[in-house]
């Protein structure tokens, strides 16, 4: 459906952009505004003035006194001069600072965006329509809030222009008043229709947009190089991007040519009443109704009012589309910067984490990942998830990490049912699957382990120990400031492996009382592996460990052992009681032993 944007919208995005301008930069706000003032009194008086001089030029034949009149009018000219001087030193000025404060306003606006962004819940990220509104914020907050305040500004100019061309009028020729108005209303209704359309193409352009920009990460990104290469994929993945460009450029130029054809009707009619005007206040000097001073005076101010207007109708083509997406970006970030939130509480222990007939469906999915689960962790406990892929082992763990909110069922700390994902949290440390690789600096991706308390170097190479890397990165070029990423000056890389031993240090540094570990070890050599399991109780003693893995050499020195199959507990116990079960884990454990030792299982 073509989104439809009423006057009080456009308001609305009108005050939403003052607001944003004045919280970025207020004095850049005032001393603009002060600017245009000045510039508009000047303006005044220089119209003023120029009537006193015509009305001179015109009496000084007939004037007794020509030397004193020809002084007064030398001096007039004078003074005219060195007020549009002042004029244009004060357009130099607002100009200067005009980009001072957009620039300024943009930061804030892509600030606000970002943090929106990063404060939005997990569940969202599974939305694509949350997507669509995030990247009609982020193509929003692009340059559109500068180009609404320099709108804003020459809205200012054209309403203070307007307003002393309409108070000399009103004192010299009012009766032109109508007539000018009436000339500048084709250019705005036209530049009204165009800014609609314009809109309803952006707004239904955001998923197209989305695919482009994923594809020119593919063809762009470092990540992707060795693959999209491996693949021969380059030449497709660019002609995918060029016929998506292709359609969003074809639907611009129609809808551009469309409007042109609109706009240059519009400017036609505009100047047939320019012209219509001039000639109805001809035939009134000539008739007597009104002086030669006093129509040449008008004749001139609509001059500059319907330029001002000319302007104002070429700016709101401009901008007024931009003005449309601050209600797209008021949407997704809402109105300010929140504070940043306050030191944070300290991460309590606890005794007993457990889930109660949790149920999970996803956001959009049409059946549950994960059904009725009850599961229990003690302090101090290694708790092992198996199941085959797609069992629902990381949904699992998403919520006990309290990055998803269950559907159905609790999480129950310490006998209180935990309504507060934050807490959950804020005591949980998570090593995923794909873990994050942070292009920063060594010391920054373990740091990152906990951001909201002061860093000390020797935590970190606490935690660097612990995870089995201390040594290597000490060895490297710079240590601890080592910048990882090939794309940075000096940076460098690491092996998958020493990557997954630097996410497990992280985990180390987040130093909080329940941890999870999904795959931990899925790219860490047989020895790494296994020194990292014998001290794995000893690194992690006193917290609660939940270790998801399909290694069951790794599982099964485990407290207790969950089977999930298809999003449903079906077994749990010791190695040895599921052993002795002969189920699902026993199968299991049996055909990888069977594996490596190149016999078949009982
Ligand atoms: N974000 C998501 N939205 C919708 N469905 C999802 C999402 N993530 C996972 N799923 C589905 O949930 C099911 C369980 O996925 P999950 O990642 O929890 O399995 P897993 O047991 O950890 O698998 P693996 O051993 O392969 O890592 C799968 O069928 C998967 O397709």
């Amino acid at each position: 459906m073509t989104p439809r944007l009423t006057v009080r919208d456009m308001c609305g995005a009108a005050v939403y952009a003052v607001r944003m301008s004045w919280a970025a930069d207020r004095r850049g706000v005032l001393t603009v505004v002060g600017l245009q003032l000045a510039n508009a009194f000047g303006l005044a008086s220089a119209l003023l003035l120029l009537r006193g001089l015509l009305d001179d030029v015109l009496t000084l034949a007939d004037s007794d006194d020509a030397g004193g009149d020809l002084w007064r009018l030398g001096s007039g000219v004078m003074v005219l001069v060195a007020l549009g001087a002042a004029g244009g030193i004060l357009q130099t000025l607002g100009g200067m600072r005009q980009q001072i404060l957009t620039d300024r306003v943009d930061r804030y606006v892509i600030s606000l965006v970002l943090h929106t962004a990063s404060h939005t819940e997990l569940w969202e990220f599974e939305d694509p329509d949350f997507h669509d509104r995030l990247q009609r914020a982020v193509h929003a907050s692009r340059h559109k809030p500068a180009t609404v305040v320099v709108m804003l500004v020459a809205m200012l100019q054209v309403a203070l222009t307007v307003l002393v061309v309409v108070g000399v009028f009103i004192t010299i020729a009012w009766w032109l008043l109508p007539l000018a108005t009436l000339t500048a209303w084709p250019l705005f209704k036209a530049a009204k229709d165009r800014r609609t359309a314009l809109y309803a193409m952006h707004h239904g352009l955001a998923e197209n947009r989305r695919r482009r920009q994923y594809l020119e990460r593919l063809l762009t990104c470092r990540d992707e190089a060795k693959e999209i290469r491996a693949l021969n994929l380059g030449a497709t993945l660019h002609n995918r991007w060029d016929s998506e460009y292709a359609q969003e450029l074809n639907g611009m130029a129609r809808l551009i040519r469309t409007h042109a054809g609109r706009e240059i009707r519009a400017k036609f009619l505009s100047s047939a009443l320019i012209a219509a005007v001039i000639v109805s206040v001809w035939a009134s000097v000539n008739v007597g109704m009104v002086s030669l001073a006093a129509a040449s005076t008008g004749l001139a101010g609509l001059w500059l009012l319907s330029s001002r207007m000319g302007m104002a109708s070429q700016m709101f083509n401009d901008a007024g589309e931009s003005l449309y997406f601050l209600k797209d970006l008021h949407n997704f970030a809402g109105a300010a910067v929140e504070p940043l939130p306050g030191p944070a509480e300290p991460v309590l222990p606890f005794r007993a984490l457990q889930a109660r007939d949790l149920t999970f469906t996803y956001p959009g999915a049409d059946r549950p990942t994960l059904h009725g689960i009850d599961i229990s962790l003690h302090q101090g406990e290694i708790i092992a998830l198996v199941g085959a892929n797609g069992s629902g082992k990381t949904t699992l763990a998403k919520l006990l990490a309290g990055l998803y909110a269950p559907t159905e069922g609790t999480v129950i700390r310490d006998d209180c049912s935990v309504t507060d994902l934050h807490q959950l949290r804020h005591g949980c440390a998570v090593v995923f699957q794909d873990f994050v690789r942070y292009k920063l600096t060594v010391h920054d991706n373990i740091a990152f382990g906990r951001v909201d308390e002061p860093h000390h170097h020797s935590r970190i190479r606490g935690a660097a120990e612990s995870a089995g890397v201390a040594t290597l990165l000490e060895s490297l070029p710079n240590g601890y400031r080592t910048l990882l990423g090939r794309e940075f000056t000096d940076g460098t890389d690491l092996s998958g492996g020493q990557w997954q031993k630097l996410a497990i240090a992280r985990a180390f540094y987040r130093d909080a009382p329940f941890v999870i570990l999904d795959e931990p070890t899925a790219a860490l050599d047989p020895q790494a592996e296994a020194d990292l399991f014998v001290r794995i109780r000893h690194l992690f003693a006193g917290r609660t460990v939940l270790l998801i893995s399909h290694r069951f050499s790794s599982v099964r020195s485990a407290d207790r052992i969950y089977v999930l199959d298809s999003g449903r507990i079906i077994e749990h116990g010791t190695h040895a009681q599921l052993m002795r079960a002969r189920g699902r884990y026993a199968d299991l454990f049996l055909t990888q032993a069977a594996g490596y030792l190149d016999t078949t299982p009982a």
